[in-house]
């Protein structure tokens, strides 16, 4: 195998063109005394070899459940699901040794340093002592906790704890990283410090899912998003695309040098303008398609005898996309489009 450490796995390796992860109606039911929970309910997923992945949610969302499921941890109450070319159910050997998780807490050996954590691992999943050494001392190299490589993890920081969980996960060079909020509780410093490691990870071809509630984190890391809410997946896409099915419009705002009223009235019919206002020399206009809108307004201007003095773009955060695409399948009071 080779030692590059950061790249994809070689086991069960999919085409370019097969999903990664595939499930169908996947339902996990909790049962207590008091009762059924339903965590996650009736999901359709299907993430591709080489994306990164999240799955975005409040508390309680379902989650962590849908991470337990797809890595064979959780039993499902129902549906089927497929992870690097292999039933979960039929085959959890396998896919086990395809995958790496880089679980919510801590779960490395406190009696052990951050380098024999790795080596461990590694001589778990079949490596010699050597070659784990020698992939152990690599690992720790690429994600910068070198120099506290002979430290037990309560000898070392979050954020440098954070990044050992995810070197002993790279051991084995899995196929899938799947991450439960990585960055939970670390220090913004070190949080960038981690998607650093991560959008290494990826590049090297690994494919990456990740759960959060950061919406930055989401936002900074992923290609696509899976908004999860209540156990069902509400919305799915690119950070743009969730932006245009939550219909939070871009706001461009323009100032011009003199009253902005006439350019206004005539911003207002053009067709991709859905609001034009003015208040004195500033002009506002809220659209779904900012692309070339503020070259159409220096025209308008120029019309009307005014120069465009500056224009800035704001599109909706995705925080707010968040919130409008949860609050359309849960009581409560709507988010402002
Ligand atoms: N073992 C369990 N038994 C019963 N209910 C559970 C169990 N594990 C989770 N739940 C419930 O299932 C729901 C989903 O929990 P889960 O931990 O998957 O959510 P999450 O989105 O990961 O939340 P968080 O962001 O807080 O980690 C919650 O209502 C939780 O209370």
């Amino acid at each position: 195998m080779a030692d590059r450490i950061v790249s994809g796995g070689d086991l069960l390796m999919a085409g370019p063109s097969d999903p990664v992860i595939e499930t169908k109606a996947l339902t996990k039911v909790y049962k207590s005394k008091n009762g059924s929970h339903v965590a996650v309910d009736g999901v359709n997923l299907r993430v591709d070899k080489g994306e990164f992945f999240g799955l975005l949610g409040s508390n309680g969302a379902g989650k962590s459940t849908l991470i337990g499921l797809l890595t064979t941890v959780i039993k499902p109450t129902r549906g089927r699901m497929r992870v690097a070319g292999a039933s979960v159910k039929h085959r959890p050997v396998a896919v086990k040794r395809a995958i790496s998780v880089v679980p919510q807490r801590n779960s490395l050996d406190p009696q052990l340093t951050l380098a024999e954590n790795l080596e461990f691992h590694g001589r778990m999943f079949g490596l010699g002592a050597r070659q784990a050494r020698r992939r152990a001392t690599r690992l720790l190299q690429e994600c910068g906790i070198e120099d506290v490589a002979s430290r037990t993890i309560r000898k070392v920081s979050g954020g440098q704890g954070r990044r050992a969980l995810i070197a002993r996960a790279l051991m084995h060079q899995p196929q899938v990283l799947f991450l439960d909020e990585p960055t939970a509780g670390v220090d913004i410093k070190a949080r960038r410090l981690v998607w650093n490691l991560l959008r290494g990870v990826h590049a090297a071809g690994t494919t990456i899912v990740l759960t959060t509630h950061y919406l930055e984190e989401a936002q900074e890391l992923c290609g696509r998003i899976g908004i999860l809410n209540r156990g069902k997946i509400t919305a799915i896409g690119s950070p743009d695309k969730l932006r245009s099915e939550a219909g939070l419009q871009t706001v461009v705002t323009v100032q011009l040098s003199g009253d902005a009223g006439a350019v206004a009235a005539a911003a207002d019919q053009l067709p991709e303008v859905t609001k034009a206002e003015h208040h004195g020399d500033t002009l506002r206009l809220y659209t779904h398609k900012p692309d070339g809108l503020i070259r159409e307004v220096v025209f308008l201007a120029e019309s009307a005898g005014l120069h465009v003095t500056s224009a800035t773009t704001a599109a909706p955060s995705l925080d707010r996309v968040f919130l409008t695409l949860t609050s359309k399948t849960q009581p409560g009071p709507s988010v402002p489009v």
